[in-house]
């Protein structure tokens, strides 16, 4: 047996004794988890049992509702020790399975000997001999694993920073408790595990990174420095990644404090939630919560407008004719995203401070009880001073207050005893009950009916009045729509000079779609987000103060609009945000969208970090993709070997087709797991859909659609964003699909989701941005 061997003995013999210990705990904690489950469903069971339950009178009521909640808290308390044990346990099993990745031996200065370190997805502790048996990776001394080569290493610990040596750095593979590969490394953390993990075929589901960590990454998962953090970086080098061992470090570092529904996540669609929602589980955590811009905006807008989807709007930029109402749509797509719309919205919050708030009347059963002219008088009638949130609400107690008033006076109306006749008996029997509850039933029966009648109109009012009170409070009162609306109507800016703002030369034509599109009920997704800044700075910002770290993936496609406006949303959380320039596809991305974050949180408070290295393709994919990028020298391939991307050219429909099914069929007989055929549009993928179905297995991804299965499916360009795929095939890689400059970081996007294998199909002429990257960086084949 040579050196090695006896060493991989060595390495394995500790595995075995580690898989042991977990598992005497594993068996330990079963039996504990089995008594607390037990104790659960006990509790569950009798919980009325151990209550005693009295209403005789207040003191009795009191009791119980004492018992009930003694008893609720320990069913509760029981259960949160129940969830911390079976967490433990889900730990243990993984670890039993796979204990550790990695080993450093580090000598302090102040020792004389090394210590062993080995680092897992959890911490092991040995009680009885004191000592970890595996190291978290998030521990501070597992930093020196991510951040340092042999020699010389430090690390910073609660206690300052600790200065040594590293003497050994050592990386397994470690399945079903035996070591399937085992390497010393130097420099980096090793190529040869790295290209094992990256050779493997593309998953529905990301997987966590954490044994192989670079050490530009750790950078971005550890940072806690700034209040920004903003990374930006070539696609595939790993931000989503980092983004999400970043969550799974925070909620380790900041335990005590931190919890996963404290953190937002920010992404694309919903396809990629699904995507990216295994990680953190993977690493033993909950999930952060995820949503996308989309679905806040919905979730404030209600039903108030159709609105249009993001994705709808994308479909229309990218089927747009470049006729004059196209380039209107354009034109209102970018203004309304940028800064200069917001300040004119300020501008015109400020007028409104001062004259023309529009608000609609109070109308009960078709009467206008307060009319829209009393509220506006009510409205200018507080100080200026007072901010117009809060003098809505003081319009609001006013309104409440005058219909009470009112309320009143109706109880006279004919049509309330028309609703008294037709109350069912139920009603008047739970009215008697409450005159005789109230001992207001004498002897005196003539008495006893005035009193009943008014009693019985009392409630009819109230329960009519009662959703109109509703609305009050919620504020429907104000206007919102006809403000809006008052933005775009005129030939300029009723309201103000125009020259005071920078407007867009087709501003009278944008002012024209938006009022006709406003007028028809609908929203153009374009206009929501601005709608809801109007809405919140005249309602008051329902800001989120519980939220500490807010994440926002794929960075590039938000406008500076909606950056302020999540700045605004979110207080008092730190921000990581993580996009690649080169990647922006949608019309409104400006190319200085993080500069306005930057500027707003100054050079102090931000962390600014650029990634290079691009993992998820082949070195052949990128060298190819990377070309058609003006910044070619910012991507760097990591060197993992492939075949050249393949340019596959044809006049006949009907042969471009017969070879993308042949090419599916080839891959899918090599067993190749994720193939997408990817077009431009969602209107390109039904016929793509069309022109394959009856040849080749394959699903049609839609912009509903919430997640992806492995085998072939056929997916619009924008619903890829920031996923991967074993195979791309682009279905169409023509000049009249890619050939304007903005679709090239389009058209970059979409050949960058493949990892191992990349086609391009072209029906008519090449795209200008294949013919103008080196022929002998892809293979010409027909
Ligand atoms: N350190 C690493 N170890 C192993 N795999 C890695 C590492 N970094 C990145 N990868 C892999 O590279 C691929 C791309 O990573 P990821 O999706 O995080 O990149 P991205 O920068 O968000 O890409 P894009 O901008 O294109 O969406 C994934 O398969 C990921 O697992």
């Amino acid at each position: 047996m040579n050196q090695w061997e006896t060493e991989w003995k060595r390495e394995q013999e500790r595995v075995n004794t580690v898989v042991d210990q977990v598992k005497k705990k594993m068996n330990v904690l079963e039996a504990h988890l089995g008594g607390k489950k037990e104790d659960v469903v006990e509790i569950r069971k009798n919980f009325w049992e151990d209550v005693t339950v009295n209403f005789d009178d207040a003191h009795e009521a009191a009791e119980t509702a004492a018992s009930i909640k003694q008893q609720a808290e320990l069913l509760s308390e029981l259960e949160r020790s129940h969830k911390n044990a079976e967490d433990q346990r889900k730990s243990l099993v993984k670890l039993s399975d796979s204990p550790y990745f990695g080993r450093i031996d580090f000598k302090e200065n102040k020792d004389a000997k090394a210590d062993r370190i080995y680092l897992g997805v959890a911490s092991f502790y040995d009680e009885k001999a004191d000592e970890f048996l595996v190291y978290d990776w998030r521990a501070p001394i597992s930093s020196l694993y991510y951040d340092h080569s042999l020699g010389r290493a430090e690390y910073e610990a609660p206690e300052g920073i600790v200065s040594g040596e590293m003497q050994l750095k050592r990386q397994y593979i470690i399945r079903n408790a035996e070591i399937k590969s085992m390497f010393d490394t130097g420099v980096t953390i090793g190529d040869e595990l790295l290209q094992e993990v990256l050779s493997r075929q593309a998953n529905p589901q990301m997987k966590s990174i954490v044994a192989t960590i670079q050490k530009e990454q750790n950078q971005i998962i550890r940072n806690t420095k700034g209040t920004l953090l903003i990374v930006q970086g070539a696609a595939g080098c790993g931000k989503t990644s980092a983004a999400l061992q970043r969550v799974a470090y925070l909620l380790y570092r900041y335990r005590e404090t931190l919890t996963a529904n404290q953190i937002v996540l920010f992404s694309p669609n919903n396809v990629f939630n699904s995507y990216v929602s295994n990680v953190l589980p993977e690493l033993g955590e909950e999930n952060m919560l995820q949503t996308t811009f989309q679905q806040y905006v919905y979730h404030h807008l209600g039903d108030s407008y159709d609105l249009e989807d993001p994705l709808e709007q994308m479909e229309a930029v990218l089927t747009g004719d470049g006729q004059p109402s196209h380039k209107v749509r354009l034109d209102s797509i970018r203004f309304k995203a940028s800064l200069d719309f917001m300040n004119l919205i300020e501008g015109y919050i400020s007028h409104l401070h001062k004259e023309d708030m529009l608000f609609k009347s109070v109308v009960f059963r078709g009467r206008v009880l307060i009319t829209a002219d009393q509220i506006k008088e009510k409205f200018y009638s507080y100080p200026s001073a007072v901010s117009i949130p809060d003098r809505m609400k003081l319009v609001s107690e006013w309104l409440v207050s005058e219909v009470r008033k009112l309320e009143k006076t109706e109880r006279k109306e004919p049509w309330v005893e028309e609703k008294i006749q037709l109350l069912d008996k139920e009603v008047y029997v739970r009215l008697y009950q409450k005159l005789r509850k109230k001992k207001q039933y004498t002897e005196d029966s003539f008495n006893d009916f005035e009193r009943e009648q008014r009693l019985l109109s009392a409630y009819v009012v109230s329960k009519a009045f009662k959703p109109l009170k509703k609305r009050i409070k919620a504020l429907t009162f104000i206007n919102l729509k006809a403000m809006y609306m008052r933005l775009f109507t005129g030939e300029g800016l009723s309201w103000e000079r125009e020259d005071s703002y920078l407007l867009p030369d087709s501003w009278k034509e944008i002012s024209r779609l938006t009022a006709r599109t406003l007028g028809n009920g609908e929203l153009l997704y374009e206009d929501a987000t601005p709608y809801l800044y109007l809405k919140e700075r005249l309602e008051g910002f329902q800001t989120n103060t519980a939220v500490r770290h807010v994440f926002i993936d794929e960075a590039q496609d938000y406008s500076p609009f909606q950056f302020a406006f999540i700045q605004r949303l979110f207080p008092r959380s730190k921000m990581t945000v993580l996009g690649d320039l080169n990647q922006s596809i949608y019309v409104h991305s400006t190319g200085d969208a993080f500069q306005m974050l930057y500027d707003h949180y100054g050079k102090d408070h931000t962390e600014r970090i650029v990634l290079m290295r691009s993992y998820r393709s082949t070195r052949p994919i990128v060298e190819f993709t990377r070309e058609m990028l003006h910044e070619k020298d910012s991507i760097i391939p990591f060197n993992r070997d492939g075949e050249k991307p393949v340019l596959k050219q044809f006049e006949k429909k009907g042969d471009h087709a017969r070879a993308l099914a042949d090419t599916i069929r080839n891959l899918q007989d090599r067993q190749v797991k994720t193939i997408a055929v990817i077009c431009k549009t969602a209107k390109e993928c039904e016929e793509a859909y069309e022109s394959l179905k009856d040849q080749v297995d394959i699903e049609l991804m839609k912009k509903d659609s919430s997640s992806f299965k492995q085998g072939a499916l056929i997916i619009p360009s924008y619903l890829a964003k920031g996923i991967e795929f074993d195979a791309v095939l682009v279905f169409d890689a023509s000049n009249s699909q890619y050939s304007k400059e903005s679709e090239r970081r389009l058209f970059y996007t979409v050949c960058t989701r493949a990892m191992h294998e990349l086609y391009l199909f072209s029906y008519g002429e090449v795209s200008a941005f294949i013919t103008e990257v080196p022929e002998d960086t892809f293979i010409r084949e027909n």
